[in-house]
């Protein structure tokens, strides 16, 4: 993976937590970027990421790590993007390229286009890939391998800029898919979204009941509810951020769970066995597609 050239001389990037480390290691290690540098407003994430090794230089002052980036990687919450914006704007000279990792895109376009001076290249992105896990410590450079990363350049951006963009994700182990950020916030909204929402639901229901009954929910739970609580531990910040920016598309997407909810809990009271199975029947193939969608 590092037979290639350097794709960008020096990459700043501004929030160095979980997906911001993996990706800055996964610069340095396959040789994609000569420089690596990096804005943090936690002190304490800037030191750490400079004990790591991860970044040449970390500062709490975005202007200082934007000199002389001919790519800037906005990788904070999804929410801080507008005052992140615009902050960098004045910082920023034509030419240079701006991209993103966060979970919903057209906040993206919304929130920091605006805010960049013309000649700058936005090219949102977002790395489907990630853990429950934050903070530079938990990064690690392998993080993107055989994962999808969806870019939603605007109308009319800067061909060579996307191609870019692209090329960094393929050398970082990357498929890249490219399409319009409304209908990435509407896939996402039922693929990644409501799973959380439904996880971070289900682990607080069963803690309240716990409390209420004094029981030992919790302690005794199976493999499924435990795939929910690791689900329920991501961060929750991030997580405020991405229901609060994509609200559209996840109360639309609810409202749809919420009927076929209530379709099953009619045939569990009823009694409809052949509505349960069938419905099951139906899942069960979809998962074995996935499976064998990825081992072909
Ligand atoms: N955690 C995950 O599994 C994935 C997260 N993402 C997206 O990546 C982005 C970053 O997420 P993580 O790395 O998980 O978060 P994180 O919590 O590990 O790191 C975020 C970092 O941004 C810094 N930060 C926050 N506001 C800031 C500001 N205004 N200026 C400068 N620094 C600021 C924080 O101090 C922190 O170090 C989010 O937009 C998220 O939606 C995308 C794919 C997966
Ligand atoms: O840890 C998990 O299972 C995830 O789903 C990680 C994740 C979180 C947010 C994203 O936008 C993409 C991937």
């Amino acid at each position: 993976m590092s037979d290639t050239a350097p794709l960008f001389n020096r990459v700043a990037f501004i929030g160095m937590g979980l997906i911001g480390s993996s990706l800055a290691r996964a610069l340095t290690e396959y040789g994609i970027a000569r420089t690596v540098v990096c804005a943090d407003r936690s002190k304490e994430v800037c030191v750490k990421a400079m004990e790591l090794g991860i970044v040449e230089m970390a500062t709490t002052e975005v202007e200082v790590a934007l000199d002389g980036a001919d790519l800037v990687v906005l990788a904070t919450p999804v929410g801080s993007f507008a005052e992140v914006g615009e902050r960098i704007g004045p910082h920023l000279k034509p030419g240079t390229i701006v991209t993103d990792v966060g979970s919903v895109k057209q906040a993206v376009l919304r929130d920091v286009g605006p805010n960049l001076p013309d000649g700058v290249h936005l090219i949102p992105g977002h790395p489907v890939a990630g853990t429950e896990h934050s903070g530079p410590e938990n990064g690690f450079a392998s993080l993107f391998q055989g994962r999808w990363c969806i870019l939603t350049p605007p109308t009319g951006a800067n061909r060579d800029a996307v191609e870019r963009v692209t090329e960094l994700w393929r050398r970082v182990g990357s498929n890249v898919e490219i399409m319009e950020a409304a209908h990435h916030d509407r896939v996402l909204a039922i693929t990644s979204h409501l799973p959380h929402l439904i996880a971070y639901t289900i682990v607080g229901t069963a803690s309240d009941l716990e409390e209420d009954t004094k029981s030992e929910v919790i302690k005794f739970s199976a493999g499924g509810f435990r795939d929910f609580t690791r689900i329920a531990a991501s961060d929750p910040v991030m997580w405020r951020d991405v229901f609060l920016n994509n609200r559209e598309a996840v109360l639309e997407i609810l409202q749809r769970f919420t009927e076929d909810l209530t379709a099953l809990q009619r045939a569990i009271r009823w009694g409809e066995g052949q509505q349960l199975q069938d419905t099951f029947t139906k899942t069960r193939a979809i998962r074995r597609g996935i499976i064998d969608a990825k081992q072909a």
